[in-house]
Order: C-alpha cells, then sequence, then structure tokens
C-alpha cells in the first residue's frame, strides 16, 4: 500500500508518494545506492536539504529509502514527519554502529532489541522514569526469521543510541559495553520512541563498521555500499 503524499512539511517536498514501509539510512547517498541498485522504478521522493528519498517497489510490494542524517534530532524530526504527515506505518532503520564486544565482528549485523540512551531526547515525553525505548516485536521476529531463512548469523540484542561520537568521556562506552549493550550508534532511541508514541512500529538493523578495541573500520566507500547483509535483510521487510 502507498499513501497519498499531501503537502510539503518542513523538511520533505514530497515529490512522489512514500510507502507505508520505508528504510532509513542515516547517510542519503547510502539511501540513493539501495534505491537504485536494488528497487525497481525508484522515483526521488525528497531533495530537500539533500535527504534524498526515494520509493519504488522490491519484489513487486511498495517500498521507500530515505535518509535521516546523523544524530537523534535528525531522525527524531524525520520519523516524526513520515509518520503524522504521510502515513508511514514501518519504520527500519539501516546502519551503521560501534562494537566493543569480542563475540562481535566488524560487519556483522545487530538487530537492536531495544535502545538505551545518554541523550535527552526522551525528556519531552514527560515520564516519570526511565523509559526503554524497544523495536517493533513484530518487526524484530520477522527480521530474525529472514536472516535465519537466509542463513545470516545476526546478533539481537540493546544498544547504545548516543549524543557523542567522540566522546571525551573514554569510560562511558566500556561501561556500557559492560551492561551487554551490544553496539553504538546514534538514533535507533529516538527512532523506536517516536514510533511507540505514535503507535507504530520501527526496528533498527545495524552493521559493525567500527570494531573500537580492536582498531579497526569500515571506509567511507564501505559505509556507503558495502553493507549488504543488513540491507537484504531489511529489503525483505516490505
Ligand atoms: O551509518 P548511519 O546510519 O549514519 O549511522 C551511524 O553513523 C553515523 C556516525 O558516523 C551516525 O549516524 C551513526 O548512528
Ligand atoms: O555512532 C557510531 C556509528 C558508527 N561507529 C561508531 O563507533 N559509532
Amino acid at each position: 500500500m502507498s499513501v497519498q503524499t499531501p503537502a510539503a512539511t518542513p523538511h520533505i517536498k514530497p515529490l512522489a508518494d512514500i510507502a507505508e514501509t520505508i528504510l532509513l539510512p542515516g547517510d542519503p547517498l547510502r539511501a540513493r545506492f539501495i534505491a537504485e541498485t536494488f528497487l525497481d522504478d525508484a522515483v526521488c521522493f525528497n531533495e530537500v536539504r539533500g535527504m534524498l528519498g526515494y520509493t519504488g517497489t522490491y519484489r513487486g510490494r511498495p517500498l521507500s529509502v530515505m535518509g535521516t542524517g546523523m544524530g537523534m534530532p535528525s531522525m527524531g524530526l524525520y520519523s516524526h514527519e513520515l509518520i503524522h504527515s504521510f502515513g508511514v506505518r514501518e519504520l527500519i532503520r539501516v546502519g551503521s554502529c560501534g562494537t566493543l564486544s569480542e563475540d562481535i565482528d566488524l560487519f556483522d549485523v545487530i538487530l537492536a532489541q531495544g535502545a538505551s540512551t545518554d541523550s535527552a531526547f526522551l525528556h519531552q515525553f514527560r515520564l516519570p522514569g526511565t523509559y526503554a525505548p524497544l523495536s517493533s516485536y513484530r518487526l524484530l521476529d520477522k527480521a530474525k526469521q529472514i536472516a535465519d531463512r537466509q542463513g545470516r548469523p545476526v546478533h539481537v540484542g540493546n544498544v547504545l543510541s548516543s549524543d557523542v561520537f567522540y566522546d571525551a568521556d573514554e569510560t562511558a562506552l566500556p561501561r556500557w559495553a559492560a551492561m551487554g549493550v551490544l553496539g553504538v550508534e546514534m538514533e535507533a532511541a529516538a527512532l523506536f520512541a517516536t514510533a511507540a508514541a505514535a503507535g507504530v512500529d520501527a526496528l533498527a538493523i545495524l552493521t559493525v563498521s567500527d570494531h573500537i578495541t580492536r582498531g579497526q573500520a569500515a571506509t567511507p566507500e564501505q559505509r556507503q555500499t558495502a553493507f549488504t547483509a543488513m540491507i537484504d535483510i531489511a529489503l525483505e521487510m516490505a
């Protein structure tokens, strides 16, 4: 199902319909790569601020893909507009992350069951305690089943959505890792909370681009294009 795209929002001027299911990489060039490489009949639906978005089909099913930029505020505003102004119902982040785990290797895939955070983003909901942003169990279970069917091993668990890429406190990440956090990225918690507040489904599928304790890192080109395992799982979610 695709929805008719109404008026523009401050950050999305719809040039075409947006599907009810959307893949959300941080990098708009990764969105373009996914659309041009994997979607049939892909048309660009957004160019505002260079935050490229495309709608096409995958195996005959409508699917959109759009960049979100980096960080919780950016994810917060794009996911809000996609849900509330354009009727998107399933939002699947396809991102990169770092890890400190010796059980996880560069380019491994993590399905984020939950996203802990050091961000103040969740304060807007004024909850009298600590909210645990979770992915949609329906989407998580579906992604795990797709990965199993494809014979792709994945890690499933908690990640950290951090406001800080270059953390002045070098003890922070090891302390999160000691709590079993598998990976660190910068958007999933905002996506999960925004989706939960709106009653729609969200998931984050992450590729490990940095092994922080081993000092390994993907190249900028690999961050744009070499995440095929994650993309193969995400495309089947449509
Ligand atoms: O590769 P993306 O999806 O942008 O995700 C990760 O990469 C960026 C940092 O380099 C942050 O956005 C982080 O969450
Ligand atoms: O937020 C991020 C994303 C990729 N790699 C990291 O180390 N951190």
